[in-house]
């Protein structure tokens, strides 16, 4: 039954949706083994958000092509809902960096195309196209082509084609990292109303410590040599979040122990990755993270 489902509570105990024990991926390449994850254990709640935060090559996109099924561990187990995962799923929709939309398909045409890979009844969803896309403020783009969009749109795009088919979890990887700073602040707020509305379980990479905490119910920390989960927190900030929180003390907070955790692993500013926004002098240089 197809339907925009309603925020739903979650009872309490329940049994973990996604959980990853002792997980360990080791990539065998001509030259030598690289560890890309040496142990990571993680366990995601139905309807929970939970991002992994850390500096590049420490894992995280590794970590989330494994819960999708597309990378095997080289050792532990995924499983979600109970089931180990064993190649891509059905209930599971995943965002890249790029929105790697067709371009010479219409914004509608793409946002059904899973539909039609899926080989699901086309009309049944049309609807819910129209209405994903109301949602992210795309009504009247239904027509246009990628190259008539703009960035912040195209993923847009990419959010309604991953939520067209109800999955229950979203895979986000660097969904923002590409689009300006105002465009990626309008992005966050834009994912937690989507998300007040259809209600999904979200793992979400990011180098962002600042998208990090206003999104998630819990933020992971990765990092260390070889590269392990160091830190497991809870946001403490109540929902619907609306950028006002950013503002608070509270907020600075929870931003500088993780910040803290990331530069007490891997030492300040060590390669070289992109950097945030200008930052009040008094603060320290962050650590391929973006505050
Ligand atoms: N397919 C692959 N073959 C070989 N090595 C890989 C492969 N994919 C990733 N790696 C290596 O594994 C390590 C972890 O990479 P991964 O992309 O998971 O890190 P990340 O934390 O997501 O980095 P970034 O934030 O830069 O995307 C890196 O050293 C990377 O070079």
């Amino acid at each position: 039954m197809l339907s925009l489902a309603p925020k739903v509570e979650r009872p309490a105990a329940e049994a973990p949706l996604v959980s990853a024990t002792d997980v360990q991926k080791t990539y065998f390449t001509r030259q030598s083994p690289i560890h890309a994850v040496a142990s990571a254990s993680l366990d995601v709640a139905r309807g929970e958000f939970v991002s992994l935060l850390g500096p590049s090559g420490c894992g995280k996109s590794t970590l989330l092509m494994m819960i999708a099924g597309l990378e095997r561990p080289t050792s532990g187990s995924i499983t979600l809902a109970g089931e180990p995962v064993a190649s891509p799923r059905r209930d599971i929709g995943i965002i890249f960096q790029d929105a790697t939309l067709l371009p010479w398909k219409s914004t509608l045409e793409n946002v059904l195309f899973p539909i039609r890979i899926l080989k699901l009844p086309m009309e049944t969803y049309r609807d819910r196209a129209h209405g994903l896309l109301k949602m992210v403020g795309l009504a009247g783009f239904e027509h246009k082509k990628p190259g008539e969009l703009s960035g912040g749109m195209r993923q847009r795009v990419a959010i309604c084609r991953a939520l067209i088919h109800d999955p229950e979890i979203l895979l986000m990887d660097e969904p923002f990292s590409a689009l300006d700073a105002i465009t990626r602040d309008q992005m966050n707020v834009a994912l937690s109303e989507i998300l007040e509305t259809y209600r999904k379980t979200v793992i979400f990479v990011t180098h962002s410590i600042r998208e990090a905490a206003f999104l998630s119910d819990r933020v992971v920390v990765m990092g260390g040599r070889p590269s392990t989960i160091i830190l497991d927190k809870k946001m403490p900030f109540p929902r619907p979040r609306r950028f006002e929180i950013e503002e608070t003390q509270e907020f600075a907070q929870v931003c500088r122990e993780l910040r803290l955790t990331i530069e007490a692993a891997h030492g300040h500013g060590q390669d070289g990755h992109e950097q945030d926004a200008p930052r009040p002098a008094s603060s320290p240089a962050a650590v391929s993270v973006i505050e």
